[in-house]
């Protein structure tokens, strides 16, 4: 299971199969530390016990049923004052996979994969190591709901749930890999520029006004932009353009 990997250039060169694990991203970030990994190496799970979604939320998913997996690379060719760069690359990459299967895919900021109507089908949690002011190693976790149909969480989706139909989980795996690699080589040639308006046309949102909150108040906005940092850029009803970060503000709708 998830060995073939043929359409890829390195990524998934080297897939780490474990039936069970806590979260692939501590696994990644443990076998990067004893350079057990090297760029481009994948940790894959069947069923994880601890996964990790981003604000410090647990990263449900049943057993068998859906694509949890951590990338390792290495995107030392990025200042790391640009590192919002590499989460809309892989963010792009997962969307033009899912467009393949549904009409319309939306990355609800900063990483949320987002089928309007439907739910959220997918998250990316990135976790990066440095040393010193030098980029080390990027950990890019990746969960995708595919075959589950049932979920606690209401606001939650799948492929199956909206498709009525049952996927192959490996070769959705090859296909998806193939994806974000291609976004991701064409950060490393350069095409920054590209990447943030694919990912700005297919932002949730953006343009419209909506309701959010920030430190207990509730306000309306309209999302204008991310800054190069990748925080959020909301203009308020005042016409004045505030800028938050992923603790500063959530989304009411
Ligand atoms: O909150 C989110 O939307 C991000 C979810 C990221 C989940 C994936 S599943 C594989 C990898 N390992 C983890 O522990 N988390 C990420």
């Amino acid at each position: 299971m998830y060995k073939i990997l043929a359409n890829t250039i390195f990524l998934g060169k080297d897939v780490h199969f474990l039936p069970d694990c806590h979260s692939t991203n501590d696994i990644a970030l443990q076998m990067v530390r004893l350079r057990q990994v090297s760029e481009g190496s994948i940790i894959i799970c069947g069923h994880q016990t601890k996964g990790k979604g981003q604000r410090g939320n647990v990263w449900e998913s049943e057993a068998g049923k859906n694509l949890t997996f951590s990338l390792v690379l290495k995107p030392d060719f990025l200042d790391i004052t640009d590192q919002f760069l590499l989460n809309m690359s892989i963010a792009n990459g997962v969307r033009i996979f899912l467009e393949d299967y549904l009409p319309v895919v939306k990355v609800k900021w900063p990483n949320d994969i987002l089928i309007p109507g439907e739910g959220k089908i997918g998250g990316i949690l990135i976790e990066n190591t440095f040393s010193g002011n030098s980029w080390e190693h990027a950990i890019v976790g990746v969960g995708l709901n595919i075959n589950q149909k049932s979920f606690f969480n209401s606001k939650a989706t799948s492929l199956a749930k909206i498709t009525e139909n049952i996927f192959d989980l490996n070769e959705l795996f090859r296909v998806l890999i193939t994806r974000i690699e291609q976004s991701y080589l064409s950060l490393k040639r350069g095409k920054e520029k590209e990447i943030k308006n694919a990912y700005l046309t297919h932002l949730y949102l953006r343009d419209q006004r909506a309701p959010f909150e920030s430190r207990g108040e509730k306000f309306w906005g309209e999302i204008t932009g991310i800054d190069s940092f990748g925080k959020l850029n909301i203009r308020l009803d005042s016409g004045e353009i505030q800028t938050f970060d992923l603790k500063e503000v959530m989304f009411l709708e």
